[in-house]
Formats: C-alpha cells, structure tokens, sequence
C-alpha cells in the first residue's frame, strides 16, 4: 500500500550519544544497541476514527525514535501495517452504513495526511492485512504443521475450522534459541491476561479451545462477512496478532531492533505476536519492545468506542497549526499517560510563538549548546519535554539579551527543532 512522503529531515553538525530506551520486556531502561541500520515496526491504525490525538502521540512517539537514529548517522527501516481488516473495522462500517472498504480507504487517506502534516516521517513499507494474506496463510499452515496450531470443531453458532495458536506448545520449539512464554513481554500474569484479553478481542470462553488465552489464527468465512482464500485454511480472514508478526518477518531482520505501539498493545497483542515470531522462525520478533502512554479526553482513554475523540484532522480544518499540536503532544513524555487540554494547547501555541520570537535575536555560538541539550535529553529515553525546557531557557535568554541576531545560530537552531522534534518553526 503507498504510504505518504516525508518531508526532508535537515543535516547537523556531530551526532546523538548512545540511545535509551525504556523496553517494557526487560521492565526498565537499556541501552539501545548501537548498528548501521536499525529498524522498527510499529502497529498501525484499524483505519476509522483517524487520527485521534491518542493515535498522533503514539506515531509521534516513534517519530522521535527515527529522527534520534537518523541523528546518530544510522539508516533507519521502518515498517508500519493497516488492519483493514477486523471485526471493529467491520461492526463501524455496518453500524454506519459505509462499505468497509470505502470506510478503510478514506480513513487511511484521512490519516497519512494527518502524518504529513504533523512532520512523522512515512514508514519505507506501509503494508495492509489484506495484501499481506497470501503470506499470513502460509504462516498458519505452517503452524499447523508444527503442532503449534489448531482447528476449533464448530457448534450451533460457529462453523468448524476456526484455527488457534497453542500458547503452551509454541514455547517449545527445540531448535530454538531463548524460547518464548507467555508472559515474556508483558510480564503479566494469568488472571490479568485473561481480564485483558476478552477486552481487546480475545474470545477466552470460545468452546473448543486447548487454552483459553489461545489466539485466533484464522476466521473461516461467516455469510455476509468479507473472506479470502485460505489454501488448506479455507476461505476466511486472518487473525489480528499473526498480521503483524508476517509483515514484519517479511520486510525486517529477525529479530528488528523495536517493536512499537501504544500501551494497551502490549497484552495480548505484542505478547501473541512475539510468540507466533518465535514458534515460525525460532528467533525473538524484536530485541526490544517499546509503547508509548495513553492519551485521554478529561481523564478518560481517547477511544472510538467512548466517542471521545479529539481529531487532529478537525483542529487543522479549524485552522490549528500543526506544529502547534505537534508541540502539545511533545510537552509530554512519550510514555506518560496524558489528557489533551484546550489549556495545554494554548500553551504550546505561546511557547511557538515565543521559540519563533527567539529566532530573530538568536546570540551568535549559542545553538551548539543548545543541540548538545537536546540530543542528551533525547538521548535518554526520548525525552522531549526536557529538550523542549532546554528550547525554552535558550528562548528566554535570547529574548532578555536581545542579541544582535545570529544567521548561522538562527539557521541551525531552527534545523535542530525540526530535525529533532519534528517542529517546523
Ligand atoms: N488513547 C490512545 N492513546 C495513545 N495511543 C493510542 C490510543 N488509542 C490507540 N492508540 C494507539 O494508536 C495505534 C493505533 O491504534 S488502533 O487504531 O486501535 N489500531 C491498532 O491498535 C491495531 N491496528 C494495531 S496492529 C496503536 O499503537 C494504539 O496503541
Ligand atoms: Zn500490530
């Protein structure tokens, strides 16, 4: 599927120091192994109610990753998929009378300009669940094969043929290095996981099942629903965890470097998806696994279910700037769970008006320092509100000294901004 186009990312003098990174497996902060390439998948929308600021934060979030590896001089591969198909994709398109794919498509169109104009640099493969079938039904067969997946007999309302993955079975490939189990990524323990995994379309009562945390692999056609050719499968549709898993094998090293998403991903979704990677190939899915916080309305959770969305294509039709929402989401830690304020907006709109104010008396040799700040901020575990204070004391120093204005300094601290945070002054 074509992805948007990111927009130039502006060349610095020197290079990030050694990365940080918070890895929600190993449970605390660690070094992120310095390569020539690095490279990280991170999930992407189930295209409707795009882009709410809950989705923005999470794709600006890596953002900061990308533009952090780009900065230490690295190439950077970057995958994100689309799941156009699913159940929730399904059940809005009825309930709004839509086709599902027409809603897909705008939804995606919708949220890739949402990306341009926020700054997020486009993924290099930004890949469907539809298109990616032909590859996710071999993977299931394979499973199959392996004794690692099942079929579930039917009963009055399900057809026969549904495929699971064992979670028991998958740790024990004997060729393997450093297993997976349940539990390696979340850390969770099994009432937690069961909780959670019939919330986020886990179906642990299905009847049929070896375990009641096994995840669906494949969904054979129900009348009335879209459905695919499934080789020995039978025609149906794939699973949620296994698409990621099959893109991401397909166009990262195994294992990649990071795998992204917002927290409510890390059960059962990373936690399955990691355990399909193991069973197929026998290696790790990724070397580490970072999320990013939730953002809510008023101290809810933004969701398309509660309605209460605020979205980022409204603000920019209402003649918001986006760098301005871009900076409202930065003042917050990346994984910190936040509430989107109109206070805090207008905040960020004065603290762009302020850096802009800065610019134009910026004091002669004082962007060294500056970028120095940042990248260390940055540098440790991406922490962009303290490289937005660094920004801010420079502002407010240049502003007080009123300084005869720099070019060079003016021209490297706007590149800084926007190579860095993605904010274009
Ligand atoms: N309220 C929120 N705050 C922060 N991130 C969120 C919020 N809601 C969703 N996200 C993140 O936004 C991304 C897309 O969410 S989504 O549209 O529901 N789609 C999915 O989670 C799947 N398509 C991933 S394969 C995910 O990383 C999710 O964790
Ligand atoms: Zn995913």
């Amino acid at each position: 599927m074509k992805s948007w186009t990111s927009r130039p990312v502006p060349e610095l003098p020197g290079s990030m120091p050694q990365l940080r990174l918070y890895d929600t497996a190993i449970g605390r902060v660690v070094d992120v192994e310095r390569q020539p390439e690095q490279s990280m998948y991170v999930c992407g929308i189930t295209p409707y109610d795009a882009t709410h600021m809950g989705h923005a934060a999470s794709y600006v979030a890596f953002d900061l990753l990308n533009r952090a590896w780009r900065d230490a001089g690295v190439r950077v591969s970057y995958v994100q998929n689309v799941t156009d198909i699913d159940d929730p994709l399904l059940e809005r398109a009825t309930a709004t009378g839509v086709d599902w794919r027409d809603l897909a498509q705008s939804q995606i169109d919708l949220f890739q300009t949402d990306m341009d104009a926020l700054n997020v640099l486009a993924p290099n493969h930004y890949i469907g669940a539809v298109e990616a079938i032909p590859d996710i039904v071999p993977a299931i067969e394979q499973l199959i094969a392996d004794g690692i997946a099942y079929r579930v007999a039917g009963s009055e309302e399900e057809p026969d043929g549904d495929v699971y993955y064992d979670v028991e079975t998958a740790g024990k490939r004997s060729d393997a290095t450093d297993a997976w189990t349940l539990g390696d990524v979340s850390g969770l323990g099994e009432k937690e996981m069961l909780e959670l995994f019939a919330e986020r379309g886990g179906d642990p009562a299905r009847a049929g099942k070896r375990h009641a945390l096994d995840p669906l692999l494949w969904r054979v056609a129900r009348d009335g629903e879209p459905s695919w050719p499934g080789a020995t499968l039978g025609d149906g549709r794939p699973g949620w965890h296994i698409e990621c898993t099959v893109i991401a094998q397909k166009y990262l090293p195994a294992p990649f470097t990071v795998q992204g998403g917002g927290s409510d991903l890390v059960f059962p979704h990373h936690e399955m998806g990691a355990g399909h990677a193991y069973s197929l190939s026998g290696v790790p899915l990724a070397r580490h696994y970072s999320h990013a916080g939730m953002v809510g309305l008023d101290g809810e959770k933004m969701s398309k279910s509660k309605g209460n969305l605020v979205l980022v294509s409204k603000l920019r039709a209402a003649g918001e700037e986006p760098a301005a929402i871009r900076l409202a989401i930065l003042a917050h830690h990346y994984r910190s769970d936040w509430s989107w304020t109109d206070a805090e907006f207008a905040e960020a709109k004065d603290r762009l008006t302020q850096w802009r104010a800065a610019l134009d008396c910026a004091p002669a040799g004082s962007a060294a320092g500056l970028i120095s700040a940042m990248r260390d901020e940055l540098a440790n575990d991406l922490n962009a509100p303290g490289a937005i204070t660094a920004v801010d004391s420079w502002a407010k120093e240049a502003i007080r000294t009123a300084a005869e204005k720099s070019e060079q300094d003016t021209a490297l601290v706007t590149d800084a901004i926007d190579a860095l945070l993605g904010v274009e002054l």
